[in-house]
């Protein structure tokens, strides 16, 4: 769980989640740097002592006490060296690690409509090459800011030590290569972005060649496929091979670049030498002072590739930036939502305690009462739809539906019906009101409305992996029970792994209406409080759609069902019917429907023979709570 007040969309905020970590790498960091310095310090202190043992004026211990001194120093340097390495790894594993979750549960409950405008390819892309770059980019901060940063001030101040006036006209030259490598930075950008791009195309071709292979085989339409493929892969290549060009030349560019004032330190440097220069100088501070350039501008040439790391960052975070904008905006909502909650329980406290004696009770046992029902029912109240651009759908529809309630949608071929079921995503906005529990769903959060609304739409949208996965998603529960309600424990049981058997990709395994009764298993196993089924039975033989349709009814005494279906044959044992066609919705039993609607008797006439009207309506006189007890079956 993320802290409450972390912001997803604050990229400092991921730095500041991980400042214990960030202490240890700048501590680390700082003795590393500066003990690089030493080093050089101590070899010549100790060249010094040996000339001075060699001369006679030092004796030999002085050697043994400056030796162990350098090798402890030097291990300390090495030690804080691998300590600031693997914290630098534990800090960007953690940044990647948060960043991956929040914008995984942004995409989970982002709507279908959303996903495929944007092709699933791109949203994977981004998903896990755009929080990489992100974290490599942060992970490269913060290495180079202590091995590069503190680095070249310590080499900055050794050379304005040696000849400063040498060392401000020499070190004009890797500030040059920073500039270069700012202005170059667009073009390391607009390249980068490209490939990304284009590796979100590719995989969106990739996706669809797969998930729709049996359809082009069979329509012969897989040799286009293949072209287009192609075409995708070409574009790809081309993407790739630029922007990897330009990722891998420009940093040598501006090494060449930073290196330019050995030049000018050889010119003037040898004037010192000779005594016709700024300072005067014998080899080895000249020695030094080019070694101590030499470092600097290599040092330079990776701050510039630090500037190409966190700009290539930079168009990462943007890309990703409105998820977790948005996922910053379901915290807020969250907090608003529990706000109001806590807000509304202390108030109904504060009422029973105002209240003196047992009519306190009284009225806060009856304010509950209402609070409940009114908590658990859906209201659908002049509600139209329309999507963007286009004629409504339906107009105008009202129900009311409580829990306990089964309430039935049908009509004519492309009334409205799935759009209907899918109103209850807000996937779209809509006119008029549908609410639960006396609010509007459109202004619940995603993640609250997941909490009420269970969908199952024509698509199983199964898992590649076993039937337990499917049903249960990794609850503690026993996957036989949501099986059995299903009727498809028998089945399952003959296959050669159980419940562990693995149904492959989207369920190519199964039946279609194996298949259909999985993802109903799921729906049931994950049972919310308002179950929207579109057409969960129509892969399904009468009889064992009869069957499942009483263990769901078994199942559902404390929820609304809303149930989609072209077939009509269990229409009166619904408590509603919502009548479709001429983008009107109402709102009926199937009894009154029977005798008000001759569109609905027709249909269900056209369905249901007399024999089975009997069959049914002596099922109804045996078991007025349906046909078979789930109880019973267990
Ligand atoms: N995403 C969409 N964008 C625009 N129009 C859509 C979209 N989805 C469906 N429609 C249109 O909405 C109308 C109703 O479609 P819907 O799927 O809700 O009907 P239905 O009654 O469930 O159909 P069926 O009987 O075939 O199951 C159709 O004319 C369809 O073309």
């Amino acid at each position: 769980m993320e802290k409450k007040n972390f912001r997803p969309d604050k990229i400092m905020m991921y730095f500041r989640a991980e400042w214990k970590v960030l202490a240890l790498i700048t501590v680390s960091g700082l003795i590393y740097n500066l003990g690089l310095m030493a080093g050089p310090w101590f070899e010549g202190k100790m060249a010094g002592c040996l000339m001075q043992i060699l001369t006679g004026t030092e004796r030999f211990p002085a050697m043994l006490r400056l030796a162990p001194a350098y090798v402890i120093v030097i291990g300390t340097v090495q030690l804080a060296r691998y300590i600031k390495r693997f914290y630098v790894r534990r800090f960007a594993n953690n940044v990647n690690r948060r960043m991956k979750r929040i914008l995984y549960r942004t995409l989970i409950h982002k709507s279908r409509v959303e996903l495929e405008k944007e092709g699933a390819g791109n949203v994977i892309t981004k998903a896990i090459s755009d929080v990489d770059d992100c974290v490599e980019g942060m992970r490269k901060f913060a290495t180079e800011i202590f091995d590069t940063g503190v680095a070249l001030f310590g080499y900055v101040c050794m050379l304005l030590y040696y000849d400063w006036r040498l060392a401000l006209c020499s070190m004009i030259f890797p500030p040059f290569s920073y500039i270069i490598a700012e202005k170059m930075k667009r073009i390391v950008q607009t390249t980068g972005a490209a490939y990304k791009k284009q590796t979100g195309k590719l995989n969106a071709v990739t996706l669809d060649r797969i998930t729709n292979a049996i359809t082009y085989r069979v329509f012969g339409c897989e040799k286009e496929r293949g072209e287009n493929y192609e075409v995708h892969l070409k574009e790809y290549e081309q993407a790739a091979v630029k922007a990897n060009i330009w990722n891998a030349a420009l940093p040598p560019v501006y090494k060449v670049i930073a290196m330019a004032g050995t030049v000018m330190i050889l010119y003037f440097g040898s004037e010192n030498i000779l005594g016709m220069g700024w300072t005067s100088w014998d080899v080895a501070a000249f020695t030094t002072f080019l070694a101590c350039y030499a470092k600097l501008s290599d040092k330079s040439s990776k701050a510039a590739k630090l500037f190409n790391a966190v700009h290539k960052a930079q168009v990462s975070w943007k890309r990703i930036h409105p998820y977790m904008e948005r996922a910053s905006e379901a915290v807020e909502k969250d907090e608003i939502a529990a706000q109001n909650e806590n807000y509304n329980a202390e108030s109904s406290d504060k009422d029973v305690k105002n209240e003196p004696g047992g009519s306190a009770v009284h009225k806060s046992g009856q304010q509950s009462e209402k609070n409940s029902v009114k908590e658990n029912v859906a209201v659908a109240d002049h509600l139209t739809f329309a999507y963007p651009g286009s004629d409504p759908i339906f107009k105008e529809i009202s129900f009311t539906a409580k829990p306990g309630q089964i309430v039935g949608i049908t009509g004519p071929v492309a009334c409205g019906k799935s759009t209907l079921g899918k109103s209850f995503l807000c996937e779209y906005p809509y006119e008029g009101h549908l609410t639960y529990g006396g609010r509007e769903l459109s202004s619940y959060t995603e993640n609250e409305r997941s909490r009420i609304i269970g969908y199952l739409g024509h698509d199983p949208e199964l898992l590649g992996d076993s039937v337990e996965n499917n049903v249960l998603l990794g609850d503690d529960d026993n996957v036989w029970t949501w099986l059995r309600a299903v009727c498809f424990d028998e089945e399952v049981r003959e296959m050669e792994e159980k419940e562990k058997t693995v149904v492959g990709n989207s369920g190519v395994r199964l039946s279609g209406g194996q298949a259909a009764r999985l993802a109903l298993a799921r729906t049931l196993c994950h049972g919310k409080p308002v179950l929207v089924l579109d057409d969960p039975f129509s892969a399904l033989d009468r009889n064992t759609e009869k069957q499942v349709f009483e263990h769901v009814k078994e199942l559902s005494k404390d929820r609304i069902v809303f149930l989609i279906s072209h077939r009509l044959y269990l229409f009166p044992e619904f408590d509603q019917v919502i009548w479709m066609d001429q983008k009107m919705g109402t709102c009926s039993s199937h009894e009154r429907l029977m005798a008000e609607n001759p569109q609905y008797a027709e249909l269900y006439r056209a369905q249901v023979s007399e024999k089975d009207e009997n069959i049914l309506s002596s099922e109804k006189k045996d078991h007025p709570d349906g046909a078979q007890k789930y109880e019973d079956i267990e």
